[in-house]
């Protein structure tokens, strides 16, 4: 990978001073100084995109920084959330990190209210927040690379050089230049992917946080995901360009008319939260190019990244191609894989891959491949993932883990590339969706564990704030099924009335409970839990959410919902991200389960892929014997 970059390294990050330009000493100073003060820096984002940085004093709680922002834009403290991940911040904000992104959202009651915007008070804070036009958010990919790319950018800025939009894509993105005016980097700002409230091409209608062209991958969150891809690409392995998530501010960002105030035909300086990703020079995409010329080393490494983050946006499109034509090179390519914002579902979807009826997959892994593979370790990537984008959700790690160890005992098995891309992807039977192999092999994991009654009650209402949180996912979909509800809550009373206990001794609500209690200290009177405005008692919760899970992994159900989704087209093989805007179907959740039981599912499912993987070589080789046969005549 070759970067555009001109300037030496650099150990600072840019940040703006009154004269308009740059300075990297000032803000490592000022970087230097919040550290010594305990100082934390926040980024906080409303659902329409409006992004606001703070410094966070060690005093500072959840209300402190409500109350702030109800300064900044005039929603009331009760009538907001600021959410951080799969965490609704009640109080505590000890799990929020340094140079974390944070999501302030009108609560659902009070959503018919207008949108945030800013007030005067604004200002103070604004002016207050000492961010540069660029500061890289997160840890790890905060390294002299990166430093060095936003550098050039800078002195691009600084020179003139303007940002040019990017055309392709249903989403808005600009590639950034350096001053001798070469793209250096591709920005694409969480606020105006597809559905998002800015987004420029006209896919607009959601705020932040819900349901976006996926179901499962929230509107917002797609650059968390192209970063996640980043960071989970080994030694890239993959070839995955530098990315990183920033908070950029320039004027050429789309704002559209109406939000946060956005007048006709108005330009001015905004912050956004964005994906940075490196610039990769390229002569075509795999949509405009033969495939035989592709590398089968590239196309397995690339393949095996899609299956280890599940991404259901794998199109000719997302893979770029560079020629190499050095001496001996003639007709070589290289492939570089974007565009990973829709990796990582909250839950199992139909997965594209492109590469799956190339030539290139159906050859067996080579030695070096394999040892990649057994290398993986899905509990280290967890583990990663959860240091260096602490907002990632809880459902999406699951997501990881599974494809992770499928990935790995399918090859240890044998099966090549295509056949572990066909085992994860549906198939359409009368025109409809059938979950693919991988689900059923889920779905079977849980049926047995549900017939052994291997799980107690316990571990049924081990639940999370990050459970509770999708509960709310799952109402913003208009899911919640009110016939189940009072029925779950008697089943859960009878079971076990407030025995919220999990394996670990310690109660798994209790994280709930900790903010339940600030609430009312700081209230000074006892009120319900609320989540994003809904009063929930943490019962009902609970249990609501159990519900839900029993409704998704009932098969029953499951072929009530199939009736009722005829769908297009003849195989998932052959539709991108664009053609299944409606959405897919959720088969089986995984992040329904406690703790516990998500451990016995994963071991439930280990055992299941054995006879699953021999079944699938059975049928190939049976297909193979009668293709031998008919070429006989
Ligand atoms: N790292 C990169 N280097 C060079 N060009 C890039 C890079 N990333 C994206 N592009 C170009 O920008 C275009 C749009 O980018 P991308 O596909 O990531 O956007 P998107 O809005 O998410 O698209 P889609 O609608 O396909 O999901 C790509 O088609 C490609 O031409």
């Amino acid at each position: 990978m070759s970067p555009n970059i001109d300037s030496p390294v650099q150990t600072q990050m840019a940040v703006a001073i009154p004269n308009g330009r740059f300075n990297f000493e000032y803000l490592a100073n000022k970087k230097m100084e919040g550290k010594l003060a305990g100082r934390r820096r926040i980024f906080v984002q409303t659902e329409t995109g409006f992004v606001l940085g703070m410094d966070l004093d060690r005093s500072d709680n959840a209300h402190t920084v409500k109350r702030k922002l109800q300064l900044a834009f005039n929603v009331p403290t009760d009538e907001s959330s600021l959410t951080f991940g799969d965490l609704v911040l009640k109080n505590d904000l000890s799990a929020v990190r340094n140079d974390s992104p944070l999501l302030l959202t009108r609560n659902l009651l009070h959503r018919s209210s207008s949108t945030p915007c800013l007030s005067p008070g604004a200002r103070d804070l604004q002016q207050r927040d000492q961010s540069g036009p660029i500061e890289i958010l997160g840890r790890s990919t905060c390294s002299n690379y990166a430093e060095r790319l936003v550098k050039d950018i800078v002195k691009g800025i600084n020179n003139g050089v303007d940002p040019v939009t990017v055309n392709g894509g249903l989403g808005g993105a600009y590639y950034f230049k350096n001053k001798r005016g070469m793209n250096v980097a591709i920005v694409k700002p969480t606020d105006e992917e597809p559905f998002a409230p800015n987004n420029p091409k006209g896919f607009v209608g959601t705020a932040l946080g819900q349901p976006g062209l996926k179901r499962s991958v929230r509107v917002g969150e797609t650059g968390y995901r192209e970063v996640a891809a980043y960071l989970l690409d080994y030694n890239h392995f993959a070839n995955v360009p530098f990315t990183a998530l920033v908070k950029i501010s320039h004027s050429i960002f789309n704002v559209n008319e109406g939000v946060n105030n956005k007048k006709p035909q108005e330009r001015k300086l905004v912050s956004k939260i964005a994906s940075l990703q490196e610039f990769i020079p390229h002569d075509f995409d795999a949509s405009d190019h033969g495939t035989s010329s592709f590398p089968v080393s590239s196309v397995h490494k690339i393949g095996i990244l899609d299956i280890r983050i599940f991404n259901t946006d794998r199109h000719a499109g997302n893979l770029l191609v560079r020629k190499l034509d050095g001496v001996g090179m003639f007709g070589q390519v290289d492939l570089v894989p974007i565009d990973h914002g829709l990796c990582l579902p909250e839950n199992l979807e139909d997965p594209y891959f492109e590469w799956i009826h190339w030539p290139q997959a159906s050859i067996p892994f080579s030695e070096e491949v394999l040892e990649y593979i057994r290398n993986l370790d899905p509990e280290s990537d967890v583990k990663k993932l959860k240091t260096e984008l602490p907002m990632i959700r809880e459902a999406c790690l699951r997501v990881l883990v599974l494809s992770t160890v499928f990935l790995k005992e399918a090859a240890a098995f044998g099966l090549c590339l295509a056949e572990i891309g066909e085992m994860m992807s549906r198939e359409f039977s009368r025109s409809e969706e059938e979950p693919s192999e991988l689900e059923s092999i889920c779905i079977e994991a849980k049926r047995l564990i549900a017939e052994k009654d291997m799980f107690s009650s316990d571990s049924e209402v081990e639940v999370d704030v990050g459970n509770l949180d999708d509960f709310l996912f799952d109402m913003d979909c208009g899911e919640l099924d009110s016939d189940i509800l009072p029925k779950m809550v008697d089943e859960y009373h009878i079971k076990s009335p407030f025995s919220f206990r999990g394996g670990n001794g310690r109660n798994p609500l209790s994280k709930l409970e900790e903010t339940f209690e600030e609430e009312e200290e700081s209230d000074g009177e006892e009120q319900p839990p609320r989540l994003n405005g809904f009063a929930c008692p943490p019962a009902q919760v609970a249990v609501s959410k159990l519900s839900m899970s029993l409704k998704y992994t009932s098969l029953n159900e499951k072929s009530q919902r199939l009736q009722s989704a005829k769908t297009e087209g003849s195989s998932s093989g052959n539709r991108s991200a664009e053609e299944q805007v409606a959405g897919s179907m959720c088969f089986v959740k995984l992040d329904d389960m406690g703790k516990l039981e998500w451990g016995m599912f994963i071991e439930k499912f280990r055992e299941l892929l054995y006879p699953a993987f021999a079944d699938r070589k059975s049928v190939a080789v049976a297909q193979r014997q009668r293709l031998g046969t008919s070429c006989k005549f």
